[in-house]
């Protein structure tokens, strides 16, 4: 047993050359600590002989944003890893594939997704992904759909669940999420410009009702194994491809977490595009090409869940007519609701989003903070009575008509 420490890079490479591939004894390996995450160190090693390369990510005890102060357990890295196989199995190729791991120095080495882009950063940089509606839609409901009581032995997923029981990193969601935005707390970091906003945040009893109900679904309710923070710095992206990263905070909860979790981010970054786009026509070219995206998300994922429904279901008390309909109809709730409790955290709580907080003006970026709030809180508020994708998109809009230019 090795006794776990964080690796230098020297030992990330005395490391991969005792792995059985991919490189060969000839290998003259570099490596760089490329981890630009809130918890863990991430190697990208690299052989100067061949264009063979391996990631190795491992956990530190301990959240990496705020030090160690903060300690986490390392079961997170066993976590990820076996949702990345889990995952792998279910959507071959839509996640880094698994080469070796070590329990003990809580770590994994994976499959180098060097050639594709963090999809934060191509949003920003200004590019498209016309496929990623479908890409996504397809991972999200094939993950979700299989690892549910719709698609699983119900006895198998009780198992299963134990495996993923994931206390630290659930608390994590719990306290960012689900209460500190709402309250005085030593994490929450805003900016004193939207101090009004952090304290209509505070004494909304209206909205405070809502987050109560949320948490307790985030808390109670084991539909699926999620993913658990499916935002656009955990998703990579070409043109042609969409591969996922990062499930450390995988356990069984809500399905509309995971499907929340990709509405907020791309309603985030279609927030920012007045802080980042003078031409007006520009502009709009872009904001309409998210707003579609978040419609279609939604319609994709929608789409394949329920073909699933019809062509994989193992429960035959579900073929009861309407369920089905009653079903998607409360997932579809539950995914606007999270979506806009995830907005919110991104403009008051501890960890932010590059897409608001590059906005180089400080007057568009707080035009762009209280639009992020506007639309989030506008989520929340209507969760329980949205019905189509099409209403939610008219509450984004009518949610910013009431924020001063
Ligand atoms: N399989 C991979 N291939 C290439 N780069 C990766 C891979 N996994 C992670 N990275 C890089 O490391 C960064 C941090 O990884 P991530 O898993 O998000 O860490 P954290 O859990 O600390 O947030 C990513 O933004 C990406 O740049
Ligand atoms: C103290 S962890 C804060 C925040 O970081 C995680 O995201 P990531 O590791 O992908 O940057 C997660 O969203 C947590 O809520």
């Amino acid at each position: 047993m090795t006794q776990y420490h964080p690796l230098t890079p020297q030992e990330a490479i005395e490391l991969a050359k005792t792995l059985p591939g991919p490189f060969t004894a000839d290998a003259n390996l570099d490596c760089r600590e490329i981890g630009d995450g809130n918890l863990n160190l991430v190697f990208h090693i690299t052989d100067q002989n061949s264009d063979k390369s391996i990631i190795i990510k491992q956990a530190l005890p301990y959240a990496k944003v705020v030090g160690e102060s903060w300690p986490l357990s390392l079961v997170r890295a066993r976590i990820e890893r076996e949702i990345l196989q889990e995952e792998y199995r279910l959507c071959p190729g839509m996640v880094p594939e698994v080469y070796h791991y070590d329990d003990d120095l809580a770590l994994t080495v994976m499959e180098d997704l060097s050639d594709h882009v963090i999809m934060r950063k191509g949003l920003i940089d200004g590019a498209s992904y016309p496929l990623f509606a479908q890409h996504i839609g397809e991972f999200m409901a094939r993950t979700l759909f299989f690892t549910s009581d719709l698609g699983m032995n119900q006895q198998q997923k009780k198992e299963q669940q134990g495996r993923f029981v994931n206390p630290d990193q659930c608390k994590i969601t719990e306290d960012l999420i689900f209460d500190e935005p709402y309250r005085i707390a030593q994490n929450n970091n805003y900016e004193t410009a939207i101090e009004d906003e952090a304290e209509a945040l505070r004494t909304d009893e209206a909205l405070h009702l809502e987050i109560a109900l949320l948490r307790e679904k985030f808390l109670t309710h084991g539909q699926a194994l999620l993913h658990g923070d499916l935002h656009t710095g955990s998703i990579f992206v070409t043109s042609e491809s969409t591969k996922v990263i990062d499930p450390e905070f995988a356990f069984y909860g809500p399905m509309g977490f995971d499907v929340g979790a990709v509405l907020a981010n791309l309603l985030l970054h279609y927030v920012s595009l007045s802080g980042r786009f003078q031409d007006q026509s520009t502009r709009n070219k872009r904001e309409t090409e998210l707003l579609d995206m978040v419609r279609d998300v939604w319609t994709e994922f929608d789409t394949r869940f329920r073909a699933l429904w019809t062509t994989a279901l193992v429960d035959p008390m579900a073929k009861t007519p309407g369920y089905q309909d009653l079903y998607v109809q409360q997932l579809f709730r539950d995914t606007i609701g999270f979506a806009g409790a995830k907005m919110v955290r991104r403009i008051v709580g501890l960890a932010h989003v590059a897409d608001i907080d590059t906005i180089t003006d400080a007057a568009e970026r707080e035009h762009a903070q209280r639009k992020a709030l506007a639309v989030g809180k506008a989520l929340i508020k209507n969760n329980r009575h949205v019905n189509t994708i099409g209403e939610v998109l008219d509450l984004v809009s009518s949610a910013l008509a009431t924020v001063k230019a």
